[in-house]
């Protein structure tokens, strides 16, 4: 029946339609704030982060602003219980219902500036548990918080002399895939090294997402190897847009973030990528673009889950 689909007979407009039926999106104005200036002092970082927004905002209409990983934070595992705040588990979340000092100062940014807002992501603190999370949060226009996504893949490195980290050490991954819906179509979440695992790319886009989109801190070792590697990789796996957010470098920072801040389109060009300095990103996302990529290369239709029906497996 696949096989029937792929032969010469098959109408590309047929295959067209199967592979973006799921896909409801109209174009949309994306801008990445790529934060410098972070600090010690989590009330600073959150006047920088509201700053940029406000930024991000003053140069005409933009519609979706995304924020780095942990930006209210150092991004230091001895930091992360310290700073870690309580998120709702009961989404969606009234802006006037949030308690925490960032998730209050996010909503407020979403909602003055009248944006969705991916505000970036900070240690989050689960009381019935006692565990800390890395965890991005998303808000619309009013403030409220629709959707929070747990990185799911900790960052567990151990690159002799060059990089080693221990997410593990203080945090838990999270065990769901998130995604959220906007009147510009649906958004796929992953957090920095959630991006090196395909499969939740994939799933996400079989749901139907326009973009993947990753608040993350990739270093100077593995930034200037993988950054646009795997952005382009799973952009061109499953025909969709793709973003990571970074913070600037900071040359005081225990940690050296790679910055380069980018938009990556469904055929893999990069349409926006930021050097390693604060700046702010931005991106006309041409949802036409998700069907001229699909009718001219159908892979997203032609895969044979029947020849890999369990992946986990290896079967
Ligand atoms: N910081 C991360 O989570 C990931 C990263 O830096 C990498 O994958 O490289």
């Amino acid at each position: 029946m696949l096989r029937a689909s792929l032969t010469r007979s098959s109408s590309y407009s047929a295959l067209l339609r199967r592979t973006m039926s799921t896909i409801q999106a109209k174009p949309f104005k994306l801008a990445l704030v790529q934060l410098g200036g972070l600090s010690e002092d989590k009330t600073k970082n959150l006047e920088i982060a509201a700053a940029g927004v406000k930024e991000a905002v003053s140069q005409g209409k933009v519609d979706l602003v995304v924020l780095p990983e942990i930006f209210n934070s150092p991004y230091a595992v001895t930091a992360f219980r310290k700073y870690s705040e309580p998120i709702p588990n009961d989404l969606p979340a009234q802006a006037g219902s949030l308690e925490s000092e960032s998730t209050k100062a996010l909503s407020q940014m979403a909602k003055e500036n009248k944006i969705w807002l991916i505000g970036g992501s900070i240690p989050e603190i689960e009381s019935d548990t006692d565990h800390i999370y890395n965890t991005c949060t998303v808000y619309n226009p009013d403030g409220d918080l629709v959707v929070k996504h747990r990185k799911v893949h900790l960052f567990d490195i151990d690159i002799p002399g060059k990089q080693t980290f221990k997410e593990s050490e203080t945090l838990t991954g999270g065990n769901t895939l998130n995604t959220f819906e906007t009147p510009f179509g649906k958004i796929g979440l992953g957090i920095c090294y959630d991006i090196r695992f395909p499969e939740m790319a994939m799933i996400a886009a079989r749901q139907g997402v326009v973009a993947m989109i990753y608040p993350s801190a990739f270093n100077t070792t593995t930034g200037p190897i993988y950054w646009t590697l795997l952005q382009r990789a799973r952009a061109v796996d499953n025909q969709i847009f793709v973003a990571m957010c970074s913070p600037a470098r900071h040359p005081g920072a225990s940690y050296q973030a790679y910055g380069h801040s980018s938009v990556v389109a469904p055929n893999g060009d990069v349409l926006a990528e930021a050097d390693e300095h604060p700046t702010i990103v931005y991106a006309d996302i041409d949802t036409q673009l998700l069907a001229s990529t699909r009718s001219g290369l159908p892979v997203t239709v032609q895969r044979r889950f029947d020849v890999y029906p369990n992946v986990a497996d290896g079967n």
